[in-house]
Order: structure tokens, then sequence, then C-alpha cells
């Protein structure tokens, strides 16, 4: 686990309010109806599953025993961490395993009392692994309508384009998610993600256009490994909404204050950052000055079983950071309900359950 936040952790003691304070933080986060904006399918595979999937293939180098799993879940760069994910992408190889995978990835969000969450999808790697494409589409809506009745977790799609793989990948994804016989009901967002080295933005400019004219909200990976210039470029060409990521957006006043101005949401996920090496150590992130800048911080948790975390854990890492009450910290969660493509409706109604719950728990 990369430093996660464990409030049991501090000293208790007949002095020690501090330590009843986490403790209580802790406890109130764990209840706190919650939007979750930035989390990927496979990469939210649990041990378990990923443990169960390994068993079923031998033939794949991931491990079989969900303790080896620690071990091979600990990154030496973000480039190990995208072959290891890779990896995990090639356990699902059926329409059974994605509905599986996306039933069990919202039960766990259900148990951390998210509402809503906007899951990235990468169907490019698994129909260019063989799974047919309206099966495909068919097993996600299936596991999101499940969800929605048994687990009352709204669940939205975001079809990333894996930039590394080539213009290939951004032409199949572009039309996995404008062609009408295949487009998932739940489809909301267009994304980009994988390694940002090497892979300029702007050249997947006429994706982006298409899958916009379509209907559909940009939401690009940017600025997680390289500078902000790649920030600017996701804004100027793909027109981004939020960012995944922007962490370098801290390197440039202008670029703040531009997000600021403009409500352009970045989707941070502190754990991930240190997971992937992209920051040296959560002291060091510049969640505090995206706050400072007055830019629209939601908190998000990436691929929580890889790195360790969940979304429970990374508000407590931002708590901590930002120094944050159970109101900050009820504030953050609402800040992930305005950056959400909820309808008005939809909006209301969670930030009225945080109200609902932040008063309760607040009350004497
Ligand atoms: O599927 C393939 O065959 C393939 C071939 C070449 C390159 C790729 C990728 O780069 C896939 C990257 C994959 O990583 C996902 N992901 C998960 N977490 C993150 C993150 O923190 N930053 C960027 N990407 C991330 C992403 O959704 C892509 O699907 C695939
Ligand atoms: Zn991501």
């Amino acid at each position: 686990m990369t430093d996660r936040f464990d409030a049991s952790a501090v000293p208790a003691g007949p002095t020690s309010s501090a330590a009843a304070g986490a403790r209580d933080l802790h406890g109130f986060i764990a209840g706190l109806p919650k939007a979750e904006l930035h989390v990927h399918h496979v990469g939210s595979a649990s041990p378990r599953i990923v443990a169960e999937l390994a068993a079923r293939h031998p033939d794949s180098k991931v491990p079989s025993d969900p303790e080896a799993l620690v071990d091979y879940f600990t990154f030496t760069d973000f480039a190990h961490f995208i072959d290891v994910y890779l990896s995990v992408v090639d356990l699902i190889r059926t329409p059974e395993d994605v509905r599986l995978l996306t039933y069990e990835v919202a039960r766990d969000l259900a148990r951390q009392q998210v509402r809503y969450a906007e899951l990235t999808i990468t169907p490019f790697s698994s129909t260019r692994r063989g799974i047919d494409e309206l099966a495909f589409m068919e097993a996600i809506e299936d596991a999101r309508k499940a969800a929605e009745t048994e687990f009352g977790t709204v669940l939205r799609w975001c079809f990333d384009i894996p930039g590394e793989a080539g213009l290939e990948s951004a032409e199949e994804t572009t039309r996995l998610a404008t062609t009408d016989r295949l487009r998932p009901e739940g489809l909301v967002s267009f994304g980009l993600g994988g390694p940002e080295i090497g892979v300029p933005r702007p050249q997947f400019k006429p994706y982006f256009d298409r899958a916009i004219a379509a209907g559909l909200r940009s939401v690009p990976h940017a600025g997680e490994t390289t500078g902000p210039e790649t920030v600017w470029d996701a804004l100027t060409y793909l027109r981004a909404e939020r960012i995944g990521h922007g962490t370098s957006s801290a390197q440039d006043e202008k670029l703040l204050a531009h997000l600021a101005e403009h409500r352009i949401a970045l989707e941070v996920c502190p754990t991930s950052n240190i997971a992937t090496r992209a920051v040296r150590t959560l002291d060091e992130h510049p969640i505090k000055e995206f706050v400072k800048a007055g830019v629209l911080v939601t908190i998000n948790s990436d691929d929580p079983p890889m790195f360790g975390t969940d979304l429970d854990n990374e508000y407590a890492v931002a708590a901590r950071l930002l120094d944050l009450d159970e109101r900050g910290v009820a504030d953050l969660a609402k800040n992930a309900v305005e950056a959400s493509f909820l309808d008005d409706a939809g909006k209301a109604r969670v930030r009225g359950e945080i109200d609902t719950y932040t008063a309760g728990w607040l009350a004497p």
C-alpha cells in the first residue's frame, strides 16, 4: 500500500484528540456519498478477480496468488506500470469476463458510497484481442443496469484511445463510440490514455472532433508524465472539459489561472502519481497549489487495486494534504458532482445526499 492514510496508526491515548479527529474523519469519509470521475475499468479489477482470471489462464505472467499481486503491482516507472496493466488486460478474454469485471467494479464502488462513477474503458484493447464488439457493449451495459438496480450506483462510460497504440486505435475507438449500432447508452465522454511521452495530443484532434460532434464530452489525460504544454494542447486541440491528472499544470501560473477561470476541473489521483513515480512523494504533490489557484479539484482513484488504494483513501490523503475538516471534505465531494456529466437533476440529488449526510454527521 502506498502511503495509505491509516488513522488507526496515529498514536491513541487520553490526550490524543488529533487521533480521535483523524479516526472520525475516516469514518466520515467512509459514509460520505461520492462521485468518482477518473477510474479505469481494467485498473479496478480487485486482486480476487485478477487472481481468479490468472488461474483460469495459466499462460499469463500475472500471479494467481492475491498475496503475490502486491509485489507484481509495485512499479519502477510509468512504462513498467503500462506493461503490467496490459498483462491484466490480456486476462480479459470473453464477454462474460467483461461483464463480471464491470459488475464487481460497481460493487466495490457502491461499498464506498459512490453514487455516480464515470468509468474509463478502452474498448480497442478488448476488440483487438478478439472480443466481439457488440458482445463487449452488451456486457458493459448489462453490468451497468444491474449495478444501478442492485447497488444504486449510476455508472457512465468514458471510452479512451490508448494513444501509444497509434492512430489505428484512435480510429477504432472513435468508430466504436460514434456508430449508432454499437454506441452504448451509458457512454458520455471520450478520453486519451497511456503514456504521453512521444504521443503528442494534437494528432488526435480529428478523432476528438468527431466524438464531440456526436455529443461526447472531452476528458483526455494530460500533464501526468509530461509538462504543462501537454495540458495546453489538450485544451486547444482536444477541447478538454476536464483534464485527467494535469499534475504538471502547477508549473505554469497562466495555465492554472485559465483552468480556474474556465472551471476546467482536474481529476487528481494522488496515490496513482506516487505509484507510477510521476510525483516523488505525497508531500510534493501539487494539489495544494491547484486549490490555492482556485482550480476545481476532484479526487479520484485511477487504478485503485493496482495502486493499493481506494477512493476513500484518496479522500483521506487529500484531507491530510489540504488540512481539511468534514466540511472541506464534503466540498471536495461536491466538486466532483459539479464537474461530472450528470444532468442537473442527478447533480442536485447527489449534492443533496452529501449535504444531508454532512449535516447529520455534524449535528450535536
Ligand atoms: O491494448 C493494446 O494493445 C495497447 C497497445 C499499446 C499501448 C496500449 C496502452 O498504452 C494502454 C494504456 C492503458 O492504460 C490505461 N491507464 C490506466 N491508468 C492510466 C493512467 O494513470 N494514465 C494513463 N493511462 C492509464 C489507459 O486507459 C489505457 O487503456 C495498449
Ligand atoms: Zn487514468
